[in-house]
């Protein structure tokens, strides 16, 4: 089925792809279509020396004996014969032209506008031009083909030939306008020019002194004289306007007067939509990232085990009855009445929704938690009191059976099929049975906390096998942190495929807890590089960034690539923040603080949710909780902030919050050997060369050039130097055990015993060599140093 669904599933991003044709595909066709037309071009022309000769032809033209005259011999004879004889004539040259111009077109890839203009024009000339030679050349038939016969006829019978005549005139007039943009005014203003120059030449004088009589009589202007309307004063003016004035103008003003103003045409300058991206994605097709591993195949489902969950969930009738029964009596004997009771039988619990008579307190109800399970003799109950949006009241029952959800069942569930998330992830399945599926990248980040053997590393096994199910090695990339060194081992196989880890770093899976805080470093660097990517691309978010880079809108060549999420897992956080303590606990606040919108998520699993492995920075940081059965009340409220996490039943059960409600879950089952199975057949497959390689970190105190001065030296510097000299052992880690120091102290005391010369330098995964052989040369040594 996962097969279908992920066949399904390329087919529809297939589908997505327009059609395009590749460059070299363009080329090809193009060169195809130009030779073609030149061919053809050559054969028409020939046909009109050679038809004569070829019509007797025609008929036969499956005879390989015979043989055409035609330079395209029998194709192009009967090609010919159709266009030209058949067709529009000596006009039908235009079909060869517009062939040839569009084989240019896709030659050079040009962009397709305007030839759709071209096209149409073209086959108007050509109807134009074949009617025009039927009418003129009727002599001559073939200029004008069957077309241009047939169309006069057929107009000539309804119009006469004048009619024709001008009709072929309007459609004349008509291309001219349309097509070459004539414009009569620019006839008349080249012919007043004409004649302007012309006159100017037979008066004979030279442009320099034409003289221009003006008449004032005609052109001066009005002048309103208020006297003369009251006195018969005669004008002053009056007797000046009677002579004629001689004006010498220069030739230049007149001549400007006189020419018409040619107004260019307003160029649109064509917008250019098509710009590199679109191009390159029209060329190419856009970027696949998971091209690499192109031939990678999704694990499907048969990897995965029934659990014996095959038939569903049974209910006992009888189990119900009881539990309702003893639920109404105990709530009776307390004198709470109940209106309406309604069961929802999940996979471990069955939720009993009970609606109180009016006038009964809620508060009522909650106190009596621990007596309604001491009714029920079950362990595990639940009151939620009111359950939120439905104004009821939950009791939680555990059933006498619990039915195994397993990790089959919910990835083969369509919710999670079709779930069209960044990061799906398929928890396990709902107190009414509905699988729960979340996205991780919503979260952003997850905490999950439970006492020993209630189900964390099942959990974290469910989280990865969700993602293994749902994205390709070039989508996805984990960070593991296991200092158990047992629980994630298995995800070695695929290191190739879905794993981060530093450079020179010989194990993808990290156990050993002094390279954690080099990972997390680097993990911040990797946050702030991508940062830096997304400003350069102008985008908000990891999303944005990879569809921009799909669409080849962002040059590799300027840094950016296509980014894969990460996803961090720690197990057993607390031993971690009791061995490493702030060093973990600031890169781990920065990345739960800022790296949800750069793809970066964490996932951390610890036993002990107490307030100084699971502080205000980080709980602040981790809206997401999961919290699997814990020991006491205070663990719960430290996880959920609400308790009812010490009330689950173990195996599983766990509760989920994402900021307000809490939900319980059935968490899927997913064993050892099935997710073995799942890492084999990716592991299996062709792999990227290395694992994705996280950044180099240079940790601050790496440097083994120290010369540390004496008085400098930790007050416990005598006491490791004998350590390590009895022991012939240069670790950092056997003083951290012996002398109880924390790892950084323990650091800096060997870097000290470095430049005291007392041990060796750092030499990878290897202790370092002890260069004093017993006690009492330690001593001597000392002694020597301070004198
Ligand atoms: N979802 C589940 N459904 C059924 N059984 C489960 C489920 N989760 C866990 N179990 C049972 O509980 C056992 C312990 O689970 P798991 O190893 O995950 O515990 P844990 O919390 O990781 O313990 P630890 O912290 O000691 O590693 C499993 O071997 C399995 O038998």
């Amino acid at each position: 089925m996962a097969k279908k669904a992920t066949k399904a599933k390329t087919k529809s991003t297939k589908k997505k792809q327009p059609f395009k044709i590749s460059k070299q595909n363009k080329i090809i066709l193009g060169s195809l279509l130009m030779l073609f037309s030149i061919a053809l071009f050559f054969s028409f022309i020939s046909f009109y020396f050679t038809w004569q000769d070829d019509q007797s032809l025609l008929s036969e033209f499956h005879d390989r004996n015979q043989e055409a005259q035609n330079l395209l011999n029998k194709f192009g004879a009967a090609v010919s014969h159709f266009a030209l004889y058949k067709g529009f004539g000596l006009a039908s040259l235009i079909i060869t032209a517009l062939l040839f111009l569009t084989g240019l077109q896709l030659f050079l890839s040009l962009t397709k506008q305007g030839l759709l203009r071209k096209w149409i024009w073209g086959l108007l000339f050509m109807i134009w031009i074949s009617i025009a030679l039927g009418f003129f050349a009727v002599e001559q038939p073939l200029l004008g083909g069957l077309v241009g016969f047939e169309m006069n006829d057929f107009l000539q019978d309804y119009t006469g030939k004048i009619g024709v005549f001008l009709l072929l005139l309007f459609g004349l007039i008509f291309i001219l306008v349309r097509f070459f943009d004539f414009n009569p005014e620019v006839f008349l203003s080249y012919f007043q020019s004409k004649k302007t120059s012309l006159a100017a030449e037979l008066e004979g004088k030279t442009a320099a002194d034409t003289t221009i009589r003006v008449d004032l009589e005609e052109d001066q202007p009005v002048i309103v004289d208020t006297y003369t309307h009251k006195k018969d004063i005669p004008p002053l003016v009056k007797e000046e306007t009677e002579k004629t004035l001689e004006v010498t103008a220069p030739v230049t003003e007149e001549v400007e007067e006189e020419l018409a103003m040619k107004v260019e045409k307003v160029v649109e300058e064509k917008e250019e939509k098509d710009n590199i991206a679109d191009k390159l994605v029209e060329d190419f097709g856009e970027f696949d990232p998971t091209l690499e591993l192109g031939n990678y195949r999704f694990p499907n489902l048969e990897l995965l085990d029934q659990h014996g969950a095959t038939g569903g969930i049974t209910i006992n009738q009888e189990e119900l009855e009881e539990n309702k029964n003893r639920i109404v009596e105990t709530l009776k004997n307390y004198k709470i009445g109940i209106a309406q009771i309604k069961a929802t039988i999940g996979p471990t619990v069955t939720l009993y929704e009970i609606v109180p008579d009016a006038g009964v307190r809620i508060s009522k109800i909650k106190n009596l938690e621990d007596d309604i399970a001491l009714s029920l003799a079950a362990l595990g109950i639940r009151i939620i009191a009111p359950i939120p949006g439905k104004g009821t009241i939950g009791i939680e029952v555990p059933n006498k059976n619990a039915t195994i959800v397993s990790m089959r069942s919910v990835i083969a569930s369509s919710k999670f099929q079709k779930a069209e998330m960044q990061l799906p992830i398929a928890f396990g399945k709902t107190i009414s049975n509905e699988t729960f599926v979340v996205d991780l990248a919503k979260m952003p980040h997850l905490l999950m906390a439970g006492a020993t053997g209630q189900g964390k590393s099942v959990g974290l096994n469910a989280v990865l096998t969700s993602l293994l199910y749902k994205k390709h090695p070039a989508e996805v990339k984990f960070v593991l942190v296991d200092p158990k060194k047992v629980e994630l081992t298995l995800y070695n196989k695929i290191e190739r495929h879905f794993l981060a880890k530093l450079p020179d770093s010989e194990d993808a899976i990290i156990t050993d807890n002094t390279k954690v805080i080099n990972t997390l470093n680097s993990l911040c660097i990797e946050m702030d590089n991508r940062y830096e990517l997304l400003k350069a691309a102008m985008v908000r978010n990891i999303k944005e960034y990879n569809v921009k880079f799909k669409a080849r809108k962002l040059n590799p060549h300027d840094g950016h690539k296509f980014l894969p999420y990460i996803v961090l897992v720690i197990d057993e956080f607390a031993d971690l923040i009791m061995t490493a303590g702030k060093e973990v606990e600031t890169p781990i606040a920065r990345l739960a603080q800022l790296a949800r919108a750069i793809g970066i998520h964490l996932i951390i699993a610890t036993q002990r949710p107490s307030v100084n492995v699971i502080t205000g920075i980080i709980k602040a940081n981790f809206p997401a909780r999961i919290a699997f059965r814990v020991t006491s009340k205070i663990d719960s409220r430290t996880i959920l902030d609400a308790q009812g996490a010490d009330q689950l039943i173990g195996r599983g059960d766990m509760l989920f919050t994402q900021g307000n409600d809490v939900t319980r879950l059935q968490c899927a089952f997913v064993d050892t050997p099935e997710v073995e199975k799942i890492t084999a057949y990716i592991g299996a497959q062709r792999g990227y060369p290395e694992a994705y390689e996280l950044p180099e970190y240079v940790g601050e105190d790496s440097g083994t050039s120290i010369d540390y001065e004496i008085s400098e030296r930790d007050s416990m510097f005598r006491e490791a130097a004998e350590v390590i000299v009895t022991a012939q052992q240069g670790s950092a880690s056997l003083i951290q055990r012996k002398l109880k120091l924390g790892y950084n102290r323990a650091g800096r005391i060997v870097d000290q015993l470095e430049a005291a010369g007392i041990v060796g330098p750092f030499e990878g995964s290897k202790a370092r060599q002890v260069l004093i052989s017993d006690l009492a040369a330690l001593h001597q040594l000392l002694e020597n140093e301070k004198n």
